[in-house]
C-alpha cells in the first residue's frame, strides 16, 4: 500500500462524525474524538432509547474511568447521544459501525459464527437514507471479508448520486482502561480499498485520530488483513491466560507457584510479562466470541487443525472455571448443600460493571447447583444484572430467587459465609479488615482467591483456609489442626480434614 501522508493533505476537513451503536465501544470511542478534535461535531446513535436515555443522564450506561468527566465536558457542546438513525446517517461525513456482533445462536454456524444481522442492517439504513458520499467505518468486529459484504449492500441499493467507501479500523480497547486506551492505544489500525478513492478515505479517517495520536502508531493496511488482525489480537491475549491457567493447573499439582513461574518466563523480553495472570478463567464479551468466530472461519476454509489449535483455547478456559468451581465444593468437606458462600465479585474484570461471560456467573451456577446460598457482592454491578444472569445461564428464575442475595456491602455478603470466592479482581477486596469477616464466619473459614490478588499468609494468620489459583498455601488446618476443630458453627462435622488436597474424591460426598 502506498504511503497516504502523500496523497493527502493532513488537513483533510471532517467535521461531522457519526456513530451508530451506543455500548461499551461507541459511547467511549466517540466521547474521546469529540474531547480531541471540538471542532468536530459527534453524534452517537443507538436504536434503544433506554441506552441513549442514560447516556444523556448523570448516570451513564457504561461505567469507565475518566469517562463521566469527558462527556461531562463535551454533551451538549460537540458530542450528542439520539435514538434519530436517520439524521446521523445523514448529517455523517465519516459513519462508525459500533454495533454488537454476538455469537449466533440459531441456524448455520450456531455456537460459533458471528452473527451479522445488526452490521447488515446498519448497512442497509445507511443505503437507504444517506445522501452524499460518506465513508463507512467498521468498528465492530467482524470476520474476515465483512467489508465486503458491507460495500456490496451500499453499492446494491444506493441512489445513484452517493458514493461509499468501507473502512475497517477494529478497535482495541479493553474494558475498565477504556479511556486510557483510547487516549493512548499501541496503534490505531485502518484498513481500506488499495485505489485513490480507497487511500483517500483511509487519510482522511487518519486526519481526525492524528489530532492526539502521533502518526507512526496509525497502521494502514488492505482490509482483509485489518479485519483479521483483530481476530487475531484478541485470539493471541486470551490464548496467553489460557496457556497460563494451564500451567496453573500444573503448578497445584507440583508445589510450584504460577505466579513465580509466570515472573520468570515473563521475564524473557521475547515473551514480556503482561496478560500472564492466572485466573479463574477469562470473561468479557468478546475473546469467547471472536476465538470462535476465528474457529468458525478456520472451519469454513477447511483448516480442521487450524480450528482446532484455537478451539483449545476455549476449552482451557471452561475447564478452568470447573476446576475452580469444583474445588470449591471439595473444600467444603464436598456438600456445600444450604451453605451461604460470599461471591466476592461478580464483572468480568475490575474497574467495570461488565458482566458479559463473566466466570463468577459460571461458578455461581455450580455452586447453585449444588445447593449453596449465594450473597453477591460487586461494586459495579446492580442486583438485577446478577438475577439476569443467573436467571438466563442456570434457566431456574426459583432456584435464583430463593437461592441468591445481592449484597450493596462486603460485609454484609461476608457474614456467615462459610466461604468467600474472589472472582472479580476489585481493589477494595484487598483493603478489607478480613479479622472482621473471619469473626462473623462459621469455622473453618474458607477464602477461595481466584485472582490471586489477596495477602494470603495474611489471611493464614487470621485463621482463614486459603485456596488459590496455582500455588498451594500452607494453610492453618496444616500448622495448627486445632483451629478447625475449634471453629463455631460449621455444622459440617470437618475436624480432622486438614485441607481440600486432603479431602475424599470429588464425586462422593462426606459421610457425616
Ligand atoms: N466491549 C468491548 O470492550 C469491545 C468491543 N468490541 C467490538 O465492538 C462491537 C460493539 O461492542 P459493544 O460496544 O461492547 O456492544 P454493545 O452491545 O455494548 O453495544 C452495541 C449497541 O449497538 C446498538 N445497535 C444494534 N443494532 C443497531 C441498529 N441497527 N441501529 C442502532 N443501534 C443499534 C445496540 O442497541 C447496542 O446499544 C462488537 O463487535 C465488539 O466485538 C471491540 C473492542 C472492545
Ligand atoms: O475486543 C475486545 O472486546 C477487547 O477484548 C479485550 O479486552 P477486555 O475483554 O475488555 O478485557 P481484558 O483486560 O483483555 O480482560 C479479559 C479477561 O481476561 C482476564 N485476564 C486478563 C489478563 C490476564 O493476565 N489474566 C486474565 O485472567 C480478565 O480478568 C478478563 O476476565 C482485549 O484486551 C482488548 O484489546 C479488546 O479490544
Amino acid at each position: 500500500m502506498q504511503a497516504t501522508v502523500s496523497l493527502f493533505p493532513a488537513d483533510a476537513m471532517v467535521t461531522r462524525v457519526g456513530c451508530i451503536g451506543a455500548g461499551y465501544v461507541g459511547g467511549p470511542t466517540c466521547a474521546v474524538i469529540a474531547l480531541k478534535c471540538p471542532d468536530i461535531r459527534v453524534t452517537v446513535c443507538d436504536m434503544n432509547p433506554t441506552r441513549i436515555g442514560q447516556w444523556n443522564s448523570d448516570k451513564l450506561p457504561v461505567f469507565e474511568p475518566g469517562l463521566d468527566e469527558i462527556v461531562q465536558k463535551c454533551r451538549g457542546v460537540n458530542l450528542f447521544f439520539t435514538t434519530d438513525v436517520v439524521a446521523t446517517i445523514q448529517e455523517s461525513e465519516v459513519l462508525f459501525i459500533s454495533v454488537n456482533t454476538p455469537t449466533k445462536t440459531y441456524g448455520h454456524g450456531k455456537g460459533r459464527a458471528a452473527n451479522l444481522k445488526y452490521v447488515e442492517s446498519v448497512a442497509r439504513e445507511i443505503a437507504k437514507v444517506a445522501r452524499g458520499n460518506k465513508i463507512v467505518v467498521e468498528k465492530s468486529t467482524v470476520p474476515v471479508k465483512s467489508a465486503q459484504s458491507i460495500a456490496d449492500i451500499l453499492k446494491a441499493n444506493r441512489n445513484s448520486q452517493n458514493k461509499f467507501q468501507v473502512l475497517s479500523n477494529p478497535e482495541f480497547l479493553a474494558e475498565g482502561t477504556a479511556i486510557e486506551d483510547l487516549l493512548n492505544p499501541d496503534r490505531i489500525l485502518i484498513g481500506g480499498e488499495d485505489s485513490p478513492d480507497g487511500w483517500k478515505a483511509i487519510e482522511t479517517l487518519s486526519s481526525v485520530y492524528k489530532r492526539w495520536i502521533p502518526a507512526d502508531r496509525i497502521i494502514t493496511m488492505n482490509t482483509w488483513s485489518s479485519e483479521l488482525s483483530k481476530l487475531v489480537a484478541n485470539a493471541f491475549l486470551a490464548q496467553r491466560i489460557s496457556a497460563i491457567n494451564a500451567v496453573s493447573a500444573v503448578c497445584e499439582a507440583t508445589g510450584a507457584d504460577v505466579g513465580q513461574v509466570a515472573l520468570a518466563v515473563g521475564k524473557d523480553s521475547r515473551i514480556g510479562p503482561r496478560f500472564l495472570q492466572a485466573s479463574v478463567g477469562f470473561g468479557g464479551s468478546c475473546f469467547q466470541k471472536d476465538i470462535l468466530n476465528l474457529v468458525y472461519i478456520c472451519e469454513s476454509l477447511n483448516l480442521p487443525e487450524v480450528a482446532e489449535f484455537w478451539l483449545n483455547v476455549v476449552s482451557i478456559n471452561d475447564y478452568q472455571k470447573q476446576r475452580f468451581a469444583k474445588r470449591i465444593v471439595n473444600c467444603l468437606f464436598n456438600t456445600v448443600s444450604g451453605k451461604r458462600i460470599a461471591i466476592m465479585g461478580f464483572a468480568f474484570k475490575k474497574n467495570t460493571g461488565d458482566t458479559r461471560e463473566s466466570a463468577a456467573i459460571y461458578v455461581s451456577a455450580h455452586l447453585l447447583e449444588e445447593g449453596a446460598r449465594l450473597a453477591v457482592y460487586d461494586p459495579k454491578v446492580e442486583a438485577d444484572q446478577v438475577t439476569r444472569d443467573l436467571n438466563n445461564v442456570t434457566g431456574t428464575p426459583d432456584v435464583v430467587r430463593d437461592q441468591v442475595e445481592v449484597c450493596s456491602d462486603p460485609y454484609e455478603a461476608a457474614r456467615g459465609a462459610h466461604a468467600l470466592v474472589i472472582c472479580t479482581e476489585w481493589d477494595v477486596f484487598q483493603t478489607l479488615d478480613y479479622a472482621r469477616i473471619f469473626a462473623g464466619m462459621p469455622k473453618p473459614a474458607y477464602v477461595f482467591d481466584g485472582r490471586k490478588i489477596l495477602d494470603h499468609e495474611k489471611l493464614t494468620k487470621i485463621g482463614f483456609e486459603v485456596e488459590t489459583i496455582g500455588k498451594r498455601v500452607r494453610n492453618v488446618s496444616q500448622s495448627h489442626p486445632a483451629a478447625i476443630t475449634n471453629g463455631a458453627g460449621s455444622g459440617d462435622g470437618a475436624a480432622g480434614l486438614n485441607s481440600c488436597e486432603d479431602a475424599t474424591g470429588p464425586d462422593s460426598e462426606m459421610t457425616l
